[in-house]
């Protein structure tokens, strides 16, 4: 049998940052979307009891380091299942972009293998399990738009942002997560109104969206990498309604809230990056279906 899952790419619309926590990880709070940026997860039955996985993208590892062979492996080990996996991945989402690629493909993973194996878990059950996997995880089984707290595994779900587009850019750099919390100085943070954001997607008040966009790990990527300030700036430039960098870059995205004003983002941008994505807003809870 063959099992197909979109996995789309998040976007933080807010990501603030209490405190250093006594594990290691930062407490968070922040807002997390859904877009029309998407991996393709293809499962595939095996006849002998193994984990492949399929990719040709060089920056994704074939191997127990994918975060999909995560999922799968935890799977098959919660629920001794006695079966073997092939994985597929078709990537589109960039790599190591601060968008969740790899928590998404783990996430479609085991949405796919829930059905394959018909597990019969919820969605709440598969993000718990996802939550072992990495931070991100719990919201991509779900998608739509919610607010993350804890680590970023516990998930409130809020309104999806009024209908608008979304203008990437990526840098060609790549930036390592665990690097940008590392260098975050906890005690000089200018905290975003996160609520306040809550409270604008609620409202459906795209200027107050626009206004209220923040992102505490911008400070320690655009330090470490001055060309994502520059893409900002740039961005803004030609257009965009508001400017953020997502999670811990160093990809950088714009709300357009105007159609017409579009190509004068996207290909203003494409003289700077080579890879630049004009795509919708994806917020919907149900929009995995
Ligand atoms: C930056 C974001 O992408 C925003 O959505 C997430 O906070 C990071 O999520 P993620 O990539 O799934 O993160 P994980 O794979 O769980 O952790 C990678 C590394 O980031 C750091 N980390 C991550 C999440 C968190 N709340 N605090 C942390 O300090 C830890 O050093 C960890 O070793
Ligand atoms: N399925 C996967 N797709 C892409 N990278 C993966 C995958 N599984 C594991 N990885 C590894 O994870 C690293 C980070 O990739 P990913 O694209 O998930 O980063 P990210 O978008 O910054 O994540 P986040 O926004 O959750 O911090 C890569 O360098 C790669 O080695």
């Amino acid at each position: 049998m063959r099992v197909l899952e979109k996995a789309p790419a998040k976007i933080n619309l807010s990501l603030d940052v209490l405190h250093k926590r006594e594990d290691g990880f930062h407490e968070v709070e922040m807002i997390m979307t859904t877009i029309d940026l998407a991996d393709r997860v293809e499962l595939v039955d095996l006849p002998y009891e193994d984990i492949r996985i399929v990719s040709h993208n060089r920056f994704v590892p074939d191997d127990q380091r994918n975060l999909a062979y995560q999922a799968a492996k935890l799977l098959k080990e919660r629920y001794n299942i006695k079966k073997g996996i092939s994985i597929s991945i078709t990537k589109t989402i960039p790599v190591a972009a601060g968008l969740a690629g790899g928590s998404s493909d783990a996430a479609a993973t085991l949405r796919g293998l829930n059905r394959l194996w018909k597990l019969g878990l919820s969605l709440d059950e598969l993000a718990q399990l996802g939550a072992e996997i990495g931070s991100d995880v719990a919201f991509c089984v779900y998608g739509g738009t919610a607010l993350a707290t804890g680590r970023g595994e516990i998930i409130q779900h809020i309104n999806p942002p009024p209908h608008c587009w979304v203008v990437l850019a990526k840098p060609t750099i790549g930036v390592s997560t665990a690097d940008v919390y590392k260098n975050l100085k906890v005690d000089s943070i200018k905290h975003p109104d996160v609520r306040g954001m809550v409270q604008a997607l609620e409202a459906g008040d795209y200027d107050g969206i626009c206004d209220l966009m923040g992102n505490v790990l911008e400070s320690v990527t655009l330090h470490m990498h001055p060309e994502v300030a520059n893409i900002k700036d740039q961005m803004k430039r030609f257009g965009a309604d508001a400017v953020l960098m997502s999670g811990s870059g160093p990809t950088v995205f714009g709300l357009v809230q105007y159609e017409s004003r579009l190509p004068r983002v996207y290909n203003g941008l494409r003289g700077f990056c080579d890879q630049v994505f004009a795509v919708r807003m994806l917020g919907d809870v149900n929009s995995l279906d």
